[in-house]
């Protein structure tokens, strides 16, 4: 047995348990616990992690699996422990999570599975503090089943204290809400019982331990959720009877969504807080477009103006704006219908004020099948309508037929909306992609704002009731509970997409409107809100910061967005490269590039000027699009051909791993190591050979001890970190290996690459290629000639790199991956 202070005063161990909850070494000796059991639970690796984040991966939850991502920076993580992906329970809550957008990590455990290694991985220290406000169970007999429980039970009794709350969730038990009702008086929540509580409602009789008299006794309208544990063991022990435990013996489906909100939020001490506001624009896409017989009248423009009336009276009374429908034209149309639907679009001119106004293109057109000069057209001729008719189309919003240009991005278009139209916002259905709704999300891009833009149920084809698709019934299902109603429930920000014809004939547009409103109104406490365009956008990108970097993803394996994605012979799927070299720097990717380029199938990108041999498409150049990256690379000559590229920073770069999985999902990477201590000195000379101030005015040594002078400092800290922060082999490739399967990656001993006999140039003194009988060998940048290193940055490498190595030969040798012959152990 060790000496328990030293062993809780090890760094390690602060990490190991959840340091967030420990807020001073006093504390975390209350903990007892065995050395023996922390080695054996160290051991045993029985836990996989899933990383979630809103804006971090877009694919649905089981489509692919991250296992542990150090780069977790928000403050107010989920924790889901479950057993298997396939429990409804936990994929319906999940799915509610990234409909609100809060991040989230899936603990898989097998049951009887020892928790503190995945409690290791999570790595949550001083720094990440508080990082969780909420663990959800798949079941008690789950958490019941978790053995070495040393840290898990630390964080029961300190749950109280660092605000984190439990929920346990379970199958088996049937539970039906009618006695829900709304509680006008509470801000917080959406639904409360309404007077006394029902016993087998919300609160377990069994349960009748003292210390939970508090809770069951006390329940009124302030103590507001459910708490209890049927089976009286998780509290057992506690004298805790405040903490937030939620004990789920329901099916979740059957429960409202709105009570689902309450108790994550209430189960979450408030932080998973979506808040009461929902703000909502409703635009009307395809004015004046619409097939004669369908179109507008003047008693439909009417309606329509007593309609918007009717919702700023009744709805949204707290929105210190008007709601105005926000109307989409396409002035060629103007009075193409018959004598009423004319008399119908003058009316809609002449109430014009009403409403706010933005662009469709001139004559419906997707952008992306116009030239540039076709493009200026529809756009001018559009702007001219506007002014001509005096619309208010001061809402610097526009929106594109068919979501066309937006979604992929075609440059041209928003090159053009900010030129002719000051455009700064507009919004898609397809981003990432259109199903599953709850995914969808915005970007933004050549400083236009992107929003996401919800469907309601009503489209241009649906314009009677008594046609509806499946009958009206299915149009009531979604409003009541169903998917539009949950739509407001879950998004903050609300931006409906219907058209013209929805507002004429039986005025499906109103009908879903009112409903769903006077649903929402009367069993929730939502406060609807209005904001003009431009504000709307803002307010997203400051409520939603992270999503504001767009994530590319490949329009060809999407098929909306193949048809709408600037296709053309020279853009084409084949293009996309299969292979990647990854790099690090200074490994001899120069090299392999050169080598793979001689066989006839494998074909590089090509170099330009402005870029040389690297793209760096995904670290540095991202923002220019993948219609850009896609213009490096030739038209594929036969289906046998590869294209690959290689930028050797990818290696290290934060954004790479998630940009290529996005983009690149299937991709082949190759990643090569050399000694990290060569490498560091390689790029000290590369660095000097570029005259570069500090390299060329101090040694290597003086670089990594930082024996500059004090002005120097901060340039000699960056050239340190670039020497030595790519070496670290094990970070990096850990991050690699979260993102793509082992099988994907190719790790090449770099030391291999340059002595491998094939052909050795006794003056280079590297192995060069023949082609066509001539020798080819690197430029006079590779293989350079310098002094050897010296025998005290040798020294300071080795013990620099000593952990860092250690730790990359544990990961290769558990990935069964090649150990390079410069590193052994
Ligand atoms: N065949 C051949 N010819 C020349 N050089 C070779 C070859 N194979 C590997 N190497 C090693 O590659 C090192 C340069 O690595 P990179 O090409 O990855 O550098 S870079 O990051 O693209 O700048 C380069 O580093 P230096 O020796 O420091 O110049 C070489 O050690």
């Amino acid at each position: 047995m060790i000496n328990v202070n030293s062993y809780l005063n090890n760094k390690a161990l602060k990490t190991f348990c959840l340091y967030q909850a420990l807020p001073s070494d006093d504390q975390i000796i209350k903990t007892t616990y065995t050395q023996q059991k922390f080695i054996n639970s160290l051991e045993k690796s029985e836990v996989q992690i899933e990383q979630r984040s809103f804006n971090q991966d877009f694919t649905s939850l089981f489509n692919q699996q991250v296992k542990i991502d150090q780069n977790f920076s928000n403050k107010n993580q989920i924790l889901i422990f479950t057993t298997s992906k396939s429990s409804s329970q936990i994929t319906f809550i999940i799915k509610i999570i990234e409909w609100i957008k809060f991040d989230f990590k899936i603990l898989f455990l097998k049951p009887q599975s020892n928790v503190n290694k995945a409690f290791k991985n999570l790595k949550i220290n001083d720094s990440n503090s508080s990082i969780y406000s909420l663990f959800i169970f798949e079941s008690i007999d789950l958490f019941e089943s978790i053995i070495n429980r040393e840290c898990l039970d630390y964080l029961i009794n300190s749950a109280k204290l660092y605000k984190i709350g439990f929920i346990f969730l379970n199958k088996n038990f049937n539970f039906k809400t009618q006695k829900c009702a709304l509680n006008r008086e509470l801000e917080r929540f959406y639904v409360t019982t309404k007077f006394s509580i029902d016993k087998n409602f919300y609160v377990n009789t069994q349960n009748n331990d003292e210390s939970f008299g508090a809770l069951n006794s006390k329940w009124d309208h302030s103590t507001r959720v459910i708490l209890c544990d049927s089976k009286n063991t998780i509290l057992k022990n506690q004298n805790d009877n405040c903490m937030r435990f939620i004990d789920f013996k329901i099916n979740l489906e059957n429960i409202k969504s709105s009570v689902i909100l309450d108790i994550l939020n209430y189960a979450s001490y408030e932080r998973v807080n979506l808040g009461l506001e929902r703000f909502v624009q409703i635009d009307i896409d395809d004015i004046f477009v619409g097939q004669s017989g369908l179109r507008i009248k003047s008693n439909d423009v009417n309606e329509l103006v007593n309609f918007q009336d009717y919702l700023n009276q009744n709805y949204f009374v707290h929105s210190s704006e008007k709601f105005k429908f926000n109307l989409g034209f396409s002035g060629y149309y103007f009075c193409s219908g018959n004598e009423e639907e004319i008399n119908g679009d003058k009316l809609l001119i002449e109430k014009r004020k009403f409403f706010t106004w933005f662009d469709h293109t001139w004559s419906h057109y997707q952008p992306h099948l116009l030239n540039s000069s076709l493009l200026n057209e529809q756009l001018y001729f559009n702007f001219d309508f506007a002014r001509k008719y005096d619309l208010n189309t001061d809402t610097f919003y526009a929106v594109s037929p068919h979501h066309s240009g937006i979604y992929p991005v075609f440059n041209d278009l928003y090159e053009k909306w900010s030129r002719i139209w000051l455009i700064k916002v507009t919004s898609t259905e397809g981003y990432p992609h259109l199903r599953p709704a709850h995914l969808r999300r915005g970007f933004i891009h050549n400083n236009i704002m992107v929003l996401p833009r919800q469907t309601c149920g009503i489209f241009t084809h649906t314009n009677f009731l008594h046609d509806y698709p499946r009958g009206i019934q299915k149009l009531n299902d979604m409003m009541y509970e169903g998917e539009i109603y949950q739509t407001i429930l879950f998004n903050r920000i609300n931006i409906f997409m219907t058209h013209m014809t929805n507002y004429a004939n039986d005025r499906l547009g109103i009908y879903v409107f009112k409903n769903l409103f006077n649903y929402i109104n009367e069993w929730t406490n939502i406060k609807f809100k209005y904001l003009p365009p431009l504000n709307l956008g803002h307010k997203y990108f400051e409520l939603y910061p992270k999503e504001s970097e767009p994530l590319w993803t490949n329009p060809c394996i999407d098929k909306r967005h193949k048809l709408i994605w600037n296709l053309n012979e020279t853009l084409t799927c084949s293009k996309f490269p299969k292979i990647l070299i990854l790099g690090p720097q200074k490994t001899g990717t120069t090299a392999l590039n050169l080598f793979l380029s001689s066989h006839p199938q494998f074909e590089p990108n090509l170099s330009t000027k402005e870029h040389f041999e690297e793209t760096q498409f995904f670290s540095s150049e991202y923002h220019k699009g993948i219609d850009w990256y896609l213009s490096l690379f030739k038209f594929n000559r036969n289906d046998s051909t590869i294209n690959f590229e290689k930028s050797a920073n990818y290696f290290s770069d934060s954004k790479a791993p998630k940009r290529i999985k996005a983009l690149l999902p299937d991709a082949k990477l190759i990643i090569i190591y050399i000694d990290p201590g060569k490498r560091a000195y390689s790029w000290y000379n590369h660095m000097r050979a570029h005259n570069d101030r500090i390299a060329i005015k101090y040694t290597f040594y003086e670089v990594l001890n930082l024996e500059v002078k004090s002005e120097d400092l901060e340039m000699t800290k960056q050239l340190r970190l670039r020497c030595l922060d790519p070496g670290e082999y094990a970070k990096y490739l850990r991050k690699w290996l979260s993102y793509f399967k082992k099988s994907q990656i190719l790790l090449l001993d770099g030391e291999l690459l340059k002595t491998n006999p094939n052909s050795y140039d006794s003056k280079k003194k590297f192995f060069c290629l023949f082609v066509h009988g001539r020798r080819k060998c690197l430029g006079s940048g590779k293989g350079r000639k310098y002094e050897p290193i010296d025998f005290k940055s040798i020294e300071y490498l080795n013990n620099y790199f000593n952990d860092s190595n250690f730790e990359f030969f544990k990961l290769i040798k558990k990935y069964s991956m090649d150990i390079p012959i410069w590193l052994n152990f």
